[in-house]
C-alpha cells in the first residue's frame, strides 16, 4: 500500500500533470466596459482521435472519507479533463506522469483550497473525482468522441491530509 500525505496544490508542483485554474493567481484583462476581468486561456483543452469533441458536464459528487483509500488510478489518453468547483469545494488530487506504467515514486497527492480547479493533461494518471467534506458540484470540461478514453491502472494507495 503506497502511503501519501497530500500537499497544498500549487501550479508549480502540478505543472508536470496539467494546469491549476485559479482566478487569484492568473493574469486578467478588462472586458465588458471594465465591468469584467477576463482571466484568459488558463488551461489547454485537448481532444484527440476520431470524432473528438469538447464536452461540458456537471459532476455532483458525494464526499470521500479520509484517509482516502484507492485501488487504481485512471487516465484519458485522448483528451484533457478539467474540474472546477462551483461552491468552493475542496478536493483531493492524486496524479502520476503520463506513461504506460506508473512508478510509485512519481505519484503525488495534493489538496485544493476551494478556489482552485485542475486540468489534467491528456494521459495524466489521476484518481477519480474526490471531493472533501460535503456534496460537491463541479464544472467538467473533457473529451467526447469515438474510441476508449479511459484506462485504469491498479495501484493501492492511502492518502492522508
Ligand atoms: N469517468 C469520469 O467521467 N470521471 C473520471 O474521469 C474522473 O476523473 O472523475
Ligand atoms: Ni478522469
Amino acid at each position: 500500500m503506497l502511503e501519501l500525505k497530500a500537499e497544498p496544490l500549487t501550479a508549480e508542483a502540478f505543472a508536470p500533470f496539467g494546469e491549476v485554474i485559479d482566478a487569484r493567481a492568473s493574469a486578467w484583462f478588462p472586458i465588458n466596459a471594465g465591468r469584467t476581468r477576463r482571466h484568459h486561456d488558463l488551461a489547454t483543452v485537448e481532444t484527440l482521435g476520431e470524432g473528438a469533441r469538447t464536452l461540458i458536464s456537471l459532476f455532483v459528487s458525494q464526499p470521500v472519507t479520509v484517509p482516502l483509500e484507492l485501488d487504481f488510478l485512471e487516465r484519458h489518453p485522448l483528451g484533457s479533463q478539467a474540474f472546477m468547483p462551483l461552491h468552493e469545494e475542496r478536493f483531493v488530487v492524486v496524479v502520476a506522469p503520463p506513461g504506460e506504467t506508473i512508478d510509485p515514486a512519481e505519484v503525488r497527492a495534493f489538496v485544493t483550497d476551494g478556489r482552485q480547479g485542475v486540468n489534467y493533461r491528456a494521459g495524466t494518471w489521476h484518481a477519480i473525482q474526490s471531493v472533501l467534506e460535503r456534496e460537491g458540484e463541479f464544472l467538467v470540461v473533457d473529451r467526447g468522441g469515438e474510441g476508449n478514453n479511459c484506462d485504469e491502472h491498479p495501484l493501492a494507495l492511502r492518502v492522508t491530509l
